[in-house]
């Protein structure tokens, strides 16, 4: 912290790291909240997390398939918070019309996409197989 002498001894020194630490996690924390302030969007997300992880308790999944479903959402999470970050800082640096700042924004955009699709096709791959004879039980095939 500015100002702050540095510690002197282990102990003093372990306790001010553990406090810049537990900062650091604060500071985590209050960027995600202020993402889903901010962004709607993320609101979707959140419900679609929580629609996908209730459907995971229903289908009974394995332990493999929850670690695919929670590494897709977690990528999906953090690709969505790492775009809302570029976007506030092109908006930071290049509030006037610039094609560089376009670009930042399409390319960051594009992160999103590419990781949402890809956790798309594991979500397909993961549930189909329990929800393809659901589907075919209530159609009659
Ligand atoms: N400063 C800028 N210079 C040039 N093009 C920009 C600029 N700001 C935005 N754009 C273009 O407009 C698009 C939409 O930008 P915007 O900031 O509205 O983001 P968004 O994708 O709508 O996200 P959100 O709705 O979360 O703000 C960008 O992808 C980019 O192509």
């Amino acid at each position: 912290m500015a100002g702050e002498a540095e510690p002197t001894g282990p102990a003093p020194r372990r306790a001010a790291l553990l406090r810049r630490r537990a900062a650091s996690f604060g500071h985590a924390f209050r960027g995600v909240g202020a993402a889903l302030r901010t962004e709607v969007h993320l609101w979707f997300h959140a419900a679609a997390t929580a629609a996908v992880l209730g459907l995971g308790l229903y289908c009974g999944l394995a332990r493999w398939e929850w670690v695919a479903v929670v590494l897709s959402v977690g990528a999906v999470w953090g690709a969505e918070l790492l775009n809302t970050a570029v976007e506030a800082v092109v908006d930071l640096v290049s509030p006037e019309y610039h094609p560089l700042a376009g670009r930042a924004k399409d390319v960051a955009a594009g992160a999103v996409l590419v990781v949402a699709l890809a956790a798309l096709v594991v979500g397909l791959l993961v549930f189909g197989p329990y929800l393809l004879p659901i589907w075919a039980r209530i159609n009659g095939l």
